[in-house]
């Protein structure tokens, strides 16, 4: 067989029934065989062997079947089974040459390539022509009788008919006129039809169920060449728009779409092979899902290499990309609609089932990015959430509702961006990063909050510091009687003012009552303790601060004026009133007064120590082994323990070390006195010797005589 440009046969089954898969693709490409969808037929042809088979094609179709060299002699010239496009025929239609049926080359069971060629036919074409010689009509030995009961035997093994159209060729016809030979044609298809053994299903079916059955003659093309020619033409016109309604195979059914056409055929020789049943619609759905799966899979090949998705995929790992949702839907869309354009003629269920298996996991694959871009959306509105939050309380908003104003504006501005980064064949729910947005706004929300609070509150414990530190330190420094009151007056003042500040300005927190009450709460024990420490801070230095105020009083005369030991002054009365200031001062420090409870602290102190009976009262107690001393104790009457600051043993001992660090205080005064008075008295004799003297001298000059007399009255004079 020759080939032609135009109709590029090539063998589709080899005499040993190999299948030519390489052939067939090359075949395919060629012709572009698969573009055609569903609008393709299959015209296959039958018939005994050199019974100008191939001629007839290569007449009908314009192919170059192999016709047999008629100086040879008649011998098979077609094997296996041969392919090639018809020219000039629209829609495309495939023309298929089989080899010769008569049985004399090739055994006679199942098996034999005669009946798996026939079944071939009838499972891939619309259209069988069963080629005759027209002398067999009405023959009980006709050449065509043993092919027809092999089309009917194999028809049953088809699951379901095709309602593929036989059309009976008579070849070489005689005068006798078409009209009296069909009726006869028909009647010897019925009676092989009625003879051929069928399943319990098909007991009864008729013919017509399976088969559309046309009959053409033609003449002989040996001896009528061109009266054959102009029949053919003819015939060759009954190919064109077969496959329309009222066309030859215009109710032809399960048709493979073209672009399955290889892999049907390929697998429909398999079954035959291996002499199995070909279940046709079970096959057709095979062969949907195989190439629905094939299209899906080519579809997210070049989804995943497309120069918009990998460009796309960049970006945004940058950072946002507006219109993410449009550009990415676009895609997405150019490769669902291919698949939608090349499965179209596919099983309708396998095609929108694998379309769907398409769209998850086209979906799968950029859904990395989609999270990329809520993720970018996210960080952003929480980044513009704390810009604002910080601007509208730079401003002076309150702090809820600055919050409140920036939420709302940030979760628009984020809601916004989800809608343009929707995918619309997705149905991505981004409210589970909208949780997170909002679940990280309110983490920020409370730190800000903590932060503003305890800076606000640092604030006013500042101020309460400021305001009670140095004013509390110096009432204890005058310490007396009034200085307990003024330092709760002090207390109580500042304390309100602050709190009354505090609650105007936390107001813009919106924070409940207990919270506010705490914070409240908080502000008052600072103050107190503030105080209490100060309190603790100068009972520490109560010695030196005893001391200070007893040198400061006992040195210092009632004008404030500093005191000089003339001798005259009564040091006695003088140490008393500085050790009743020293002690009403340890009297302040002992405990801290801040509720206004009385105590006996100062009248305990001045009866017990200033009436100097400690020292007796401890030794005389020690030597009974018994204690009636009121400052042999670790706690004060009525003073709470949290309030005590020096105990009376405390106070006891502090008073030993002050008189005894004060003594010497003591002992110079009165020894300045004495020194003093000594001085004086020498000076006092240094004048009486001088007067002496100066008396001596003038009575010696001016008295002469009685110079005894004089010298006894001048010393008791002096
Ligand atoms: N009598 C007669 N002979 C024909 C006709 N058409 C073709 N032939 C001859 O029959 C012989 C076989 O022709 P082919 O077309 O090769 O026959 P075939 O059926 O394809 O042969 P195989 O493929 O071997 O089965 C050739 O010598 C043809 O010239 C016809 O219409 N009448």
């Amino acid at each position: 067989m020759g080939q032609s440009e135009d109709c590029c046969s090539t063998q589709l089954i080899d005499g040993n029934g190999e299948f030519n898969v390489e052939g067939l693709e090359s075949f395919v490409k060629k012709t572009k065989l698969s573009d055609c969808g569903l609008s393709y037929a299959v015209v296959a042809i039958m018939g005994p062997q050199s019974s100008g088979k191939s001629t007839l094609l290569n007449h009908l179709f314009q192919t170059s079947f192999r016709e047999m060299d008629a100086f040879a002699g008649r011998s098979q010239t077609t094997k296996g089974i041969w392919m090639a496009r018809c020219v000039g025929i629209e829609p495309f239609t495939l023309a298929m040459d089989l080899e010769g049926t008569d049985g004399r080359e090739r055994g006679e069971d199942d098996t034999t390539f005669e009946k798996q060629s026939a079944l071939f036919a009838l499972a891939v074409a619309d259209i069988v022509l069963i080629n005759m010689w027209c002398h067999d009509i009405g023959r009980e030995q006709a050449a065509n009788k043993p092919l027809l009961k092999t089309v009917f035997q194999v028809m049953m093994r088809l699951f379901s008919p095709r309602k593929t159209t036989l059309l009976f060729v008579i070849r070489d016809k005689t005068k006798t006129p078409i009209e009296l030979l069909e009726p006869v044609l028909r009647e010897d298809i019925q009676k092989i039809w009625d003879l051929v053994r069928k399943p319990e299903a098909h007991k009864n079916t008729p013919l017509s169920e399976f088969f559309n059955v046309e009959v053409v003659a033609l003449s002989s093309y040996e001896e009528k060449e061109n009266v054959f020619k102009k029949e053919v033409a003819e015939l060759r016109q009954r190919f064109f728009h077969s496959i329309s309604p009222g066309g030859l195979a215009g109710d032809r059914r399960g048709v493979v779409p073209a672009s399955g056409f290889s892999f049907s055929s390929q697998e429909i020789w398999k079954v035959i092979k291996e002499n199995r049943d070909l279940d046709l619609p079970a096959h057709k759905v095979m062969v949907a899902t195989v190439r629905c799966e094939e299209i899906a899979g080519e579809m997210l090949r070049h989804l995943a290499t497309d120069e918009r998705w990998l460009e796309l995929q960049k970006a945004v790992e940058r950072g946002l990309v507006p219109g993410f949702g449009r550009k990415l839907s676009s895609i997405l869309e150019k490769y669902f609609s291919e698949y939608d354009a090349e499965a179209i003629y596919f099983d309708e269920g396998v095609r929108k089932e694998k379309r769907l298996q398409l769209k998850s996991k086209a979906l799968d694959f950029v859904y990395s990015a989609y999270a990329t871009m809520l993720g970018h959306l996210r960080s952003n509105a929480l980044d513009s959430f704390k810009i604002s939050l910080e601007q509208s309380l730079s401003q002076g908003e309150g702090f809820a509702s600055a919050v409140r104003d920036s939420q709302q504006s940030c979760l628009l501005v984020f809601d916004k961006g989800c809608k343009d980064a929707a995918v619309k064949q997705a149905t991505w729910d981004a409210s589970k990063i909208r949780e997170k947005l909002c679940r990280d706004i309110d983490s920020h929300t409370s730190s800000a909050q903590a932060a503003k609070l305890s800076e606000l509150t640092a604030n006013y414990k500042k101020r309460l510091t400021q305001a009670l530190s140095e004013p509390v330190e110096s009432l204890f420094e005058a310490g007396g009687k009034e200085t307990w009151p003024a330092i709760r007056t002090l207390l109580k003042r500042e304390t309100e003012t602050a709190v009354t500040n505090f609650l105007d300005v936390v107001t813009g927190f919106e924070l409940d009552d207990a919270t506010i009450d705490a914070m409240v709460q908080n502000l008052k024990d600072y103050s107190q303790s503030l105080v209490e420490k100060k309190a603790r801070e100068e009972s520490a230095k109560i010695l030196i601060r005893m001391k200070d105020r007893f040198s400061t009083v006992f040195s210092h005369d009632k004008d404030s004026m500093p005191r000089v030991w003339t001798g005259k002054e009564d040091i006695r009365a003088i140490t008393k009133d500085a050790r009743a200031e020293a002690l009403s001062l340890l009297s302040v420090m002992a405990a801290i007064r801040l509720d206004e409870r009385q105590d006996k602290i100062e009248s305990t102190l001045f009866s017990s120590l200033m009436d100097g009976t400690v020292s007796v009262a401890s030794s005389h107690n020690r030597s009974l082994g018994t204690s009636t001393d009121p400052l042999a104790s670790s706690s004060w009457e009525e003073v709470p323990p949290k309030d005590v600051l020096l105990t009376p043993v405390q106070c006891k001992s502090l008073w030993r070390q002050f008189k005894s660090e004060t003594e010497y205080t003591v002992t110079q005064a009165i020894s300045a006195q004495v020194i003093l008075q000594i001085y004086l008295r020498i000076s006092l004799y240094y004048l009486h010797i001088l007067i002496n003297g100066m008396f001596s001298f003038l009575l010696y000059r001016r008295l002469t005589s009685g110079i005894t007399t004089g010298f006894h009255q001048l010393g008791r004079l002096c």
